[in-house]
């Protein structure tokens, strides 16, 4: 398909005439430290991308026994990363970028982005390490073991938890009986309780690890400590990242002492913890301060290049995109996340809603599946063939849409966890079926061999697709054609954009298309896979140019280019096929409450909160 410029907030430079003028020469900086990669990328006032690196985990740093990124326990379900490995990662990525040409002397600013939830537990040490880093030495040497000759390190604990984790079964019971049940703590913290949310991940480490947590001084999400080791010192928590922990009062916009207290073990235990935590400044915008001398002197960063909050990825990544209410963003990185801007405060078990990074008032509505690339690649190396996404596109197109080769032949639908899944709340497995929606009143859902299928490739993507349209529903109203306005469009989201390493597949693109539908169509953001880090980067800009009280979206949109920054990649709305996958929905809601069912029978994982297929919606 040809590309299509297209410029949403082309408009808004009508509204906020007044925009600085951009600073010539000024330089901006955005990270993104997500679970298999450190990204860095450089961005002029204009907005413009002009210098880009990355690290990868697995190829650059072996030595740390890691795959795709991580390090597993699978007896006790448990995920997570060294921290020396981000630091390491750190150094290399602006390597890298200084290799590339980067003059580090006229970056004015710099803000990133770390996957969410996960928590880096630091020592009493840290501060002061943090002040004192020497720049001919490394970020690592230094900070890892305290350096030469020294015992301890910035670290009480060597290892964070990563999203991916799912040990915190029983703390997540206890956290959504605390205040009553799960929709009250969403009510409150904007999300139901989850394996990899930061509260029941602390409750855990302090029972798991009592002794570490005893020599716990400080906590950070990955987001804060990427930005502290910037900063030279401990950064605050994020305004937005801070709703993935299940602690955070949203409408009271502090933490909750309820919530403190069972993560902290006792009422006593609450100050100790809020200390440990630190304060949450409200903007997401002022800077924390200039850069520490550990980069000025090893880079050449000047001494008043700002550091401007960190937050989580998903956050970062709706602020590279210019999201209406009415649009949502699918990010196909290791993680599918669907994501959407709204002034509605709705939270509900079945999904999140967390404060937005820059603009009051706003909130972001997400949706987070482990089982995004992983599972894709997993069943693109159980094809036959040559396991290269070319034989993996060319399986999925060629297969009819549900696998119906006559429209009155059973749909095939199946369920794709290598890892066990946040929605619904199931172990690791894979479950195929075969439904007949005929007869609406008894639509007949028949198991099929679990065994690799050659329908597996279209099958995985239209299962992942259903279960985001099934679950987003509620966020999405009727709207006229726009060819033909007389006439109402069933309930879908707008644009579709999407980000993140799987975008750059036409064949994912054409099948979220005809499941999710979309009134104007299916768009990627064209800057490879960055997504995320040039929102941070953004924010960088708009936090250091703008004038005094002048929001995110004005300010960005002013500036926003004109020339193709995004591409229309697929169709989206396509009568007939949409409506067809309407009644797949109701088949996957099936297959998940089938499967729950027998999970639950089978004895399952204990009490199960999360398993319920779409909550109470
Ligand atoms: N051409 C492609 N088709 C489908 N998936 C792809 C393609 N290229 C990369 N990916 C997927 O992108 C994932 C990495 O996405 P990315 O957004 O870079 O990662 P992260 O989530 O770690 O930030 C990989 O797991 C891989 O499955
Ligand atoms: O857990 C979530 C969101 O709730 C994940 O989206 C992580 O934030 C990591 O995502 P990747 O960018 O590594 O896929």
């Amino acid at each position: 398909m040809d590309s299509i410029p297209v410029n949403p907030w082309a408009f808004l430079k009508y509204l906020f005439p007044g925009n600085e003028a951009p600073k010539k020469g000024a330089l901006y900086m955005g990270f993104d430290l997500s679970t298999q990669q450190l990204k860095g990328l450089v961005v002029d006032s204009d907005l413009k991308l002009v210098y880009e690196a990355k690290v990868d985990f697995d190829e650059d740093f072996k030595k740390y026994g890691i795959e795709k990124g991580v390090l597993t326990n699978p007896s006790e379900g448990e995920v997570f990363a060294p921290p020396a490995m981000w630091l390491e990662a750190v150094d290399l990525v602006l390597d890298r970028l200084r290799n590339a040409g980067l003059d580090f002397s006229k970056i004015k600013g710099l803000s990133g982005a770390g996957m969410q939830h996960g928590t880096v537990f630091w020592s009493a040490d840290a501060e002061s390490l943090l002040g004192h880093l020497d720049g001919r030495k490394t970020l690592v040497e230094q900070l890892e073991s305290g350096g030469k000759g020294k015992k301890r390190g910035a670290f009480a604990h060597p290892m964070s938890p990563n999203w991916q984790d799912a040990s915190t079964q029983k703390q997540c019971d206890e956290f959504d009986d605390h205040l009553g049940d799960a929709q009250t703590l969403a009510d409150i913290t904007g999300s139901k309780a989850h394996h990899r949310f930061s509260g029941p991940q602390i409750m855990r480490y302090r029972t798991k690890y009592p002794t570490h947590y005893e020599q716990t001084d400080r906590i950070s999400l990955v987001s804060s400590f990427l930005a502290s080791v910037f900063l030279g010192k401990i950064a605050p928590i994020d305004i937005s990242d801070v709703t993935g922990m299940n602690l955070w009062s949203v409408s009271e916009g502090a933490w909750d002492d309820d919530l403190l207290e069972l993560a902290a073990g006792s009422t006593a235990a609450v100050p100790e913890l809020k200390r440990k935590l630190g304060h949450v400044p409200e903007s997401g915008g002022d800077s924390f301060g200039p850069i520490s001398s550990y980069f000025t002197t090893r880079y050449g960063f000047p001494a008043s290049c700002q550091i401007i909050p960190f937050t989580g990825d998903n956050p970062s990544t709706i602020l590279a995109l210019p999201l209406r209410p009415s649009d949502a963003m699918v990010s196909l990185g290791t993680s599918t996340t669907f994501l959407m801007s709204t002034p509605t405060w709705k939270p509900d078990p079945a999904y999140h809603f967390m404060n937005h990074p820059t603009t009051p008032g706003l909130y972001m509505f997400m949706l987070c599946y482990k089982n995004g690339g992983l599972a894709r690649e997993q069943i693109r190396d159980q094809l036959p063939g040559n396991k290269s996404w070319d034989s993996f596109n060319a399986a999925a197109l060629s297969t009819p849409p549900l696998s119906q080769r006559r429209l009155k032949d059973p749909m095939r639908l199946g369920l794709y966890f290598p890892r066990p899944e946040i929605v619904p709340n199931l172990p690791s497995g894979q479950w195929r079926y075969s439904y007949s929606p005929q007869s609406p009143t008894n639509p007949t859902l028949t198991p099929l061999p679990s065994t690799p299928h050659p329908d597996d490739a279209r099958n995985i993507l239209e299962s992942q697709f259903l279960s985001l349209r099934l679950r987003s529903t509620a966020l999405v109203a009727p709207s006229p054609s726009p060819t033909n306005p007389s006439k109402m469009l069933p309930a879908q989201p707008r644009r579709v954009y999407l980000v993140g390493g799987g975008s750059a597949n036409p064949a994912l693109a054409q099948l979220c298309g005809e499941v999710l539908g979309s009134v104007e169509g299916i768009y990627k953001l064209d800057i490879g896979s960055n997504a995320c880090a040039l929102g941070s980067a953004y924010k960088a800009v708009w936090a250091v140019e703008r004038k005094q009280g002048e929001g995110f979206e004005g300010f960005i949109g002013g500036r926003w280019d004109e020339g193709g920054l995004l591409r229309r990649v697929a169709e989206g709305y396509r009568e007939g096929v949409f409506e067809r996958y309407g009644d797949a929905v109701e088949g996957l809601r099936g297959v998940e409450e089938r499967v729950l069912g027998e999970q639950r029978e089978g004895g399952g994982r204990g009490k199960r909160t999360g398993a319920t297929v779409i909550g109470s919606a």
